[in-house]
C-alpha cells in the first residue's frame, strides 16, 4: 500500500492484512488492517508501526517516502506485537529516532525485542512533544487493553491516535469511515466488546480525560479512520461502557474474621471499591454473625468475598465453621474470591480459596483474570500484608475490579 494523506504532512503507512486472522483465540473473519502513520514534520515521527509479521515490507515502503535516518520520534501507544511488531526492524534503519512510550511500554518493549541500547523518551500524563510545526499531548490509559497503554492526540490537527482503542478489525481498502462501502457500526462494537469492554472502568477513565479535546479525527491501529463524525464514536464508547443498571443492582456478601482487625480494615477498602461500582455489599464479621444469616445471604448473593487471617498456617475465627456450613450449597458458579492480612506465609487465604473452589463458586484468581482481562498483576486472591498502607490500595482495586466482572 501507499502512503495516504490523512492532514497535511500526516500519512497513513499502515498494512491490510485481508488473511482470516488468528488473533486472541479467534479467527478475524474480515481481517484487519494495521495501521500506522507518519507526520512529516521537521522531526519527522512514526506513530505505532505494524504487525510483526510485516516488519521488513514496512520499512521498505516507509523508505519510498522518507530516508529512515531522518526519523526522530517513533510513539509506541501500546506494545503488542501487532502494533510494535516492526519497531525492531524499523529501529534499525532509524538509528537517530528516540522511541516515545510509557515508563512500562519502555520496560517491555526492551525484554520484549531485545532494544536495551536504545534511547526511550519516558512519558507521563499530559505531557507534550513538539514536532517541528505539530505539538502531540499524551494521555497515559492503562488497561485499554494492557497495562502499558497511552493515546497520542495531535492538537493543530485534532487527531485522536489511539491504537487499539475505537478500532475495528476490518481490512478495509477505503481507509475512511466516509467512504466506507459496507455497515460497519456493529464491527466496532463487537471489537470493543471483545477488547475494550472486560476494562471498562478504565475506558470511563479515558472518556474523561479526552472528553475536552476538540477530537475531529479518530485514527486508530485497527480499520477505518473515523473523520467524519468523528465525536459519534467517542459516544458509543460512553453507552458502550455505562455501568449504570448494570453493577448496581448485584447483591455481594462480604464474611470475614479478624484477630486484630487488620482483615477489618481490608474489608473497609473492599467496601469503597465496590461502592465506586455502586455495589453496597452485606458485610458479615462472623465474630458477631449467626452463620444461618449469613448461609442465607450467600444463597441470595451474585458475589461473595470470603477473608480470613492467618493463624499458624490457618484460617481464624469461624471461617472454616461458615465454609464446612456451606458445605450442603452448590457455588452456582457465582463469582467468589478469597483475601486477608497475613504475617509472612497467608496460609488462611489459601484455604479459604480451596473451600470456595470445592464448593463450585467461580473463583477469581490470577488465572481467571489474565483469561477474563489479560491482566497478570495478583489482585485475586487479595493478600495484604499486616494492614500496610501502602498495601490498601490494593484493597479498593480489588473491590473495584470484584464489580466489574459482576457486571460482565
Ligand atoms: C498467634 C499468631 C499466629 C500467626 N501465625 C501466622 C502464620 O502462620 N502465617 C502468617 O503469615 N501470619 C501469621 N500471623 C500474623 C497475622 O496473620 C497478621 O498479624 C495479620 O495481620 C493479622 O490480621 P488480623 O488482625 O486480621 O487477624 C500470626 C499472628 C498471630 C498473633
Amino acid at each position: 500500500m501507499k502512503a495516504i494523506e490523512i492532514a497535511p504532512q500526516s500519512y497513513w503507512i499502515g498494512k491490510i492484512d485481508d488473511r482470516k486472522v488468528p488473533f486472541h483465540r479467534l479467527t478475524l473473519e474480515k481481517g484487519t488492517t494495521y495501521n500506522s502513520y507518519l507526520l512529516k514534520t521537521e522531526k519527522p515521527t512514526i506513530i505505532d508501526t505494524v504487525d510483526i509479521l510485516f516488519g521488513k515490507e514496512f520499512v521498505d515502503n516507509l523508505k519510498e517516502i522518507i530516508d529512515p535516518s531522518e526519523i526522530q520520534y517513533i510513539i509506541i501507544n501500546h506494545v503488542e506485537p501487532d502494533h510494535a511488531g516492526a519497531l525492531p526492524a524499523l529501529a534499525a534503519q532509524a538509528p537517530n529516532a528516540q522511541i516515545v512510550t510509557t515508563a512500562l511500554g519502555a520496560e517491555l518493549l526492551k525484554d520484549m525485542f531485545k532494544l536495551h541500547h536504545r534511547e526511550y523518551l519516558i512519558i507521563k500524563e499530559g505531557d507534550t512533544l513538539d514536532i517541528g510545526g505539530k505539538t502531540l499531548k499524551f494521555f497515559e490509559t492503562p488497561y485499554l487493553h494492557t497495562e502499558e497503554t497511552m493515546v497520542t492526540y495531535c492538537i493543530e490537527d485534532k487527531i485522536l491516535y489511539p491504537c487499539d482503542q475505537f478500532s475495528t478489525h476490518i481490512a478495509t481498502k477505503e481507509l475512511f469511515n466516509d467512504l466506507a462501502k459496507e455497515e460497519y457500526e456493529e464491527d466496532y462494537k463487537v471489537y470493543y466488546q471483545l477488547i475494550m469492554h472486560p476494562h471498562r472502568s478504565y475506558v470511563r477513565d479515558m472518556l474523561k480525560k479526552i472528553k475536552d479535546l476538540p477530537v475531529k479525527m479518530i485514527a486508530p491501529s485497527h480499520g477505518y479512520i473515523l473523520r467524519e463524525n468523528a465525536q459519534k464514536y467517542i459516544q458509543l464508547y460512553d453507552e458502550y461502557s455505562n455501568i449504570d443498571g448494570n453493577a448496581k443492582d448485584k447483591k455481594v456478601v462480604i464474611a470475614y474474621s479478624t484477630m486484630t482487625g487488620n482483615t477489618t480494615k481490608i474489608v473497609q477498602r473492599i467496601v469503597k471499591g465496590l461502592e465506586e461500582m455502586e455495589i453496597n455489599p452485606l458485610v458479615f464479621n462472623l465474630k458477631n454473625a449467626q452463620l444461618e444469616d449469613v448461609k442465607s445471604a450467600i444463597q441470595d448473593c451474585d458475589g461473595l468475598l470470603v477473608g480470613s487471617s492467618t493463624k499458624y498456617a490457618d484460617m481464624v475465627g469461624n471461617v472454616e465453621e461458615l465454609l464446612t456450613h456451606l458445605a450442603d450449597e452448590e457455588g452456582q458458579e457465582k463469582l467468589a474470591a478469597a483475601f486477608g492480612s497475613y504475617g509472612w506465609s497467608g496460609e488462611g487465604i489459601v484455604h479459604v480459596e480451596e473451600h470456595l473452589e470445592k464448593l463450585g463458586f467461580t473463583t477469581i484468581n490470577q488465572n481467571y483474570l489474565i483469561k477474563t482481562t489479560g491482566m497478570e498483576k495478583p489482585i485475586f486472591p487479595l493478600r495484604i500484608q499486616f494492614s500496610r498502607e501502602e498495601e490498601m490500595e490494593r484493597a479498593q482495586e480489588a473491590g473495584r475490579i470484584f464489580g466489574e466482572l459482576l457486571a460482565k
